[in-house]
């Protein structure tokens, strides 16, 4: 069981480390993943040449991977820097954003979980179901007040595409298919600044460079920021959102075994 104690300790660890953590993302969320990981403690870098990335992914402690704004010469250096990593045996971390928005994202998404070895992906409901194929009733980000389904769909989806699964949305659920975490932390505001999520994946990328169980290290990094999020969410959220943003990368850089021992929210559900 993973809890608030141990989630810290990985923090811990990650700020210690500083992993670095190779990022192929998208153009909106550039600066504000590098900025993200860097209050947190670990090393960001982004690099997308075909003739660097493999070079880069070997090196790295993980390998994000997140198709926002994809293009074919991206999806090419991804599949390159995704086997590199492989190989090495760095973790890759997968974003498939947007998928099920275009054919072309949905068909990509699928091509690298196919074919890179993920440690984990992590997405909203709807881009994990479309992912798996699956179609998703609730539309955009919100998975709702219950978890029941989103438990059933992480549970396939671990199932299908043998890997940790990370659904995100009003509560969190983790699973690598046998043993499931739903996380009840995070902040509605966070849905309103561009970028959350897709920071998100890549500070999993950051738990797990330095955490060897996976599932551990998925489950330490969504406590870790939900529990900013609802920190910056009570300092600056009623100054409107650009405020939010700026105070939730001090409370990344800010919290620690205090904080998450008394606001980490997560439970075990089988
Ligand atoms: N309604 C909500 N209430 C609280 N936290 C939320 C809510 N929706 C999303 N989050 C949080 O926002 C972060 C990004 O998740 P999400 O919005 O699902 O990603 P994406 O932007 O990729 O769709 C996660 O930490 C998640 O827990
Ligand atoms: C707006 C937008 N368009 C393409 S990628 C992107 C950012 C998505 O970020 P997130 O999934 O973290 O909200
Ligand atoms: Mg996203």
């Amino acid at each position: 069981m993973v809890n608030n104690q141990e989630a810290a300790s990985v923090l811990q660890k990650v700020r210690q480390a500083n992993p670095l953590v190779h990022n192929i993302t998208n153009v909106v969320v550039t600066n504000f993943t590098a900025n993200g990981l860097l209050a947190l403690g670990a090393s960001p870098v982004m690099a997308y040449a075909k003739e660097e990335v493999a070079d880069m992914a070997k090196i790295a402690g993980a390998l994000v991977l997140n198709i926002g704004t994809l293009h074919p010469e991206e999806v090419e250096a991804m599949l390159i820097a995704g086997k590199a990593a492989n190989e090495a045996g760095v973790p890759v971390v997968f974003d498939p954003v947007g998928a099920g928005a275009t054919p072309y994202r949905t068909e990509t998404a699928r091509n690298i979980a196919a074919a890179v070895k993920l440690s984990v992906i992590r997405g909203n409901a709807a881009e994990i179901a479309n992912v798996i194929g699956e179609t998703w009733k609730i539309k955009g980000v919100d998975a709702g007040e219950g978890s029941g389904d989103v438990v059933a769909l992480a549970e396939k989806a671990a199932a299908q595409l043998q890997t940790v699964v990370a659904i995100t949305g009003k509560d969190d659920v983790v699973t690598d298919g046998k043993t499931t975490y739903v996380i009840h932390n995070g902040h509605p505001l966070l849905t309103k600044v561009t970028g959350t999520g897709c920071l998100l994946t890549s500070v999993i990328g950051a738990f797990a460079a330095v955490e060897q169980d996976v599932l551990k290290a998925a489950a330490a990094a969504l406590i870790s920021y939900g529990v900013a999020a609802e920190i910056a969410a009570g300092e600056a959220g009623e100054q409107g959102l650009g405020s939010f943003q700026i105070a939730f990368l001090n409370a990344l850089s800010r919290i620690g075994a205090e904080e998450i021992g008394r606001y980490g929210r997560i439970e075990q559900k089988g």
